[in-house]
């Protein structure tokens, strides 16, 4: 798998076992990329800024692990190690950075799929694959939910200008910080509404924000709009309130590194300042945040962790590998990364699910949490769930006709056993045969269960990792995907071949038969269970499986 970003400007390059990124600290000087080989390497990358923003700092970290997990795959090792050597992994590269949420939603979701692939692999290979998998399709969903991002934002900011009597008009919009696809996988967040509305014809202008100290908005941003061709000017972070005052602004669109369950919400340093400046000018607010970003768990803003940064970045400055000295030495100095907006200055959150609705009645607070646990509307369900959906139904109905099945061939059993001439050798014999048959057939049902109930879990695992936040993952799903691998659903063979059997008062059971339905049911757990994990809904009796283990736990 490339990664694609529809544009030139990528801030990596994966395919399996490789990872490079670009070097932002050298942009817009130099387009350099860097190798990214390991964890430690992708945590090297975080730590010291030559990549950040926070959908791509927790693409990053994961992709670095997937290529060094790619790389250990040739290697013997039991399966307990491979997973033990994850998790280790997992927990170092979650201390990079403290603020953005993005990073531990996936090191969290990412656990629950090794979590559960320990459970059902048998060899450290496939613990690896399930892991790289996984990491791959947050990739893909992380452009993808940008994308969607962009137009909600686009068609929301549109409204309000409908609203406000502008509609005809193009839009004027203010940004900070660097929020694009210097920042993400790919298209962007904020940066991708401002990308969207200039696709579809509607931006006027972009206005991007310097965003001092560490100045992603004139370093980044105005590099992304200039390479991109869209119309753009920058300004200084002290220069907001003027902008809005004297030049008319129709929105302000930010990103975030982390939505509190109320909607307050951290993000680049100046973010506050400018939605105080906002509310006062009656400009909409709005913060672009894929559900990645989502953090239900933290209840309010003052529990958010704020990364300080070193004295030199504001006391000097650093171009060129050169380093200027601005300030005094000896001045003291506070060097916070991101502030907090709090929740009733914020307009909208737009997410790939769509904008989360302020508390009813209540316009100081978001419900992030009641949002979350929505899940993602019907439209935006990926094929794999609407497949899933339509195998639910089938197999609902399979289970039905094999239970009845089942019930047939026990009452036909009664019913020869009832009439059954002792004395006559050969039918006793046969009727001995049948019992054990069925008996067989009962235990053959309950393996199949089992694996089942494994495949489900493996594959609602890794459902959860490309839709929901590692916290929803963490929490309900996971505890419910647990849930079916503790309670035994009530499953049956394929009805076709219980029909064979089950349509005569004379039972005449195959041996075919009695080894199950499905391929993978007549091999022993062990071997059944790999495609699971390794594969999820890769095969077509696995997907029939984890549906019927849908089906059957609800
Ligand atoms: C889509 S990126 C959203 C935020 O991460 C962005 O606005 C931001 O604050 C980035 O901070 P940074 O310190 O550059 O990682």
């Amino acid at each position: 798998m490339a990664a694609g970003i529809g544009s030139s400007l990528e801030s990596l390059r994966y395919a399996r076992g490789s990872l490079q990124v670009l070097d932002q600290l050298k942009v817009p000087q130099a387009k350099e990329y860097i190798e990214v080989p390991d964890a430690d390497a992708a945590w090297h990358v975080v730590r010291s800024m030559q990549v950040r923003g926070a959908p791509l700092i927790a693409i990053v970290s994961a992709l670095g692990l997937a290529v060094e997990a790619t790389a250990r795959m040739g290697k013997a090792v039991a399966p307990k190690d491979a997973g033990g050597f994850l998790r280790e992994r997992m927990q170092f590269l979650r201390t990079s950075r403290p603020t953005a949420v993005n990073l531990f939603n996936a090191m969290e979701a990412l656990e629950a799929v090794v979590a559960a692939a320990i459970a059902t692999c048998t060899t450290a290979e496939e613990i690896y694959l399930a892991y790289v998998k996984a990491a791959e399709d947050m990739l893909a969903e992380d452009v993808r939910a940008n994308k969607t991002i962009g137009d909600a934002g686009a068609d929301a900011i549109l409204a309000d200008m409908e609203a406000a009597g502008r509609g005809g008009s193009g839009a004027r919009v203010l940004t900070i910080c660097n929020t694009g696809s210097l920042a993400t996988a790919g298209w962007g967040t904020a940066l991708g509404i401002i990308r969207s509305l200039h696709a579809r014809g509607k931006l006027e202008q972009a206005f991007a924000s310097e965003t001092r100290p560490y100045n992603q908005g004139a370093r980044l941003t105005a590099f992304e709009l200039v390479e991109e061709g869209i119309p753009g000017t920058l300004v200084c972070d002290s220069m907001v309130a003027s902008l809005m005052q004297r030049k008319g602004i129709d929105a302000c669109v930010v990103g975030a590194d982390r939505v509190a369950a109320n909607g307050d919400t951290a993000n680049k340093i100046g973010t506050y300042g400018m939605a105080v400046i906002a509310r006062h000018h009656g400009v909409p607010f709005y913060v672009a945040a894929p559900t990645t970003t989502l953090d239900p768990k933290t209840l309010t803003g003052s529990d958010i962790p704020i990364e300080e940064r070193p004295a030199d970045e504001l006391t000097c400055l650093k171009l060129g590998g050169q380093t200027h000295r601005l300030a005094a030495p000896g001045i003291g100095v506070w060097n916070p990364a991101f502030d907090v907006t709090p929740a009733p200055l914020i307009t909208g959150v737009v997410t790939e699910w769509g904008l989360i609705g302020k508390r009813g009645g209540d316009s100081n607070s978001f419900d992030v949490s009641g949002f979350l646990s929505g899940g993602p509307p019907p439209a935006k369900r990926s094929r794999r769930t609407t497949e899933l959906a339509e195998m639910k139904k089938m197999l609902e109905k399979h289970a039905l006709d094999v239970e009845a099945a089942i019930s047939r061939a026990e009452r036909a059993l009664d019913r020869t056993e009832r009439r059954l001439d002792k004395k006559d050798k050969g039918k006793v014999d046969k009727f001995a045969s049948d019992k054990q048959l069925l008996g067989q057939l009962h235990a053959a049902r309950s393996r199949l269960q089992d694996d089942i109930r494994n495949k489900f879990a493996a594959l609602e695992i890794d459902n959860m990792c490309r839709r929901v936040t590692a916290a929803k993952a963490s929490e309900a799903k996971m505890k419910q995907a647990m849930a079916r691998t503790n309670s035994a659903p009530s499953l049956g063979r394929k009805p076709k071949e219980i029909a064979k059997f089950s349509d005569t008062g004379d039972l005449s059971l195959s041996s075919a038969a009695i080894g199950g339905g499905s391929e993978e049911s007549t091999r022993p757990p062990s071997t059944a269970n790999k495609s699971a994990a390794t594969s999820p809904g890769g095969s077509k009796s696995l997907k029939a499986g984890a549906a019927a283990g849908l089906v059957l736990a609800q």
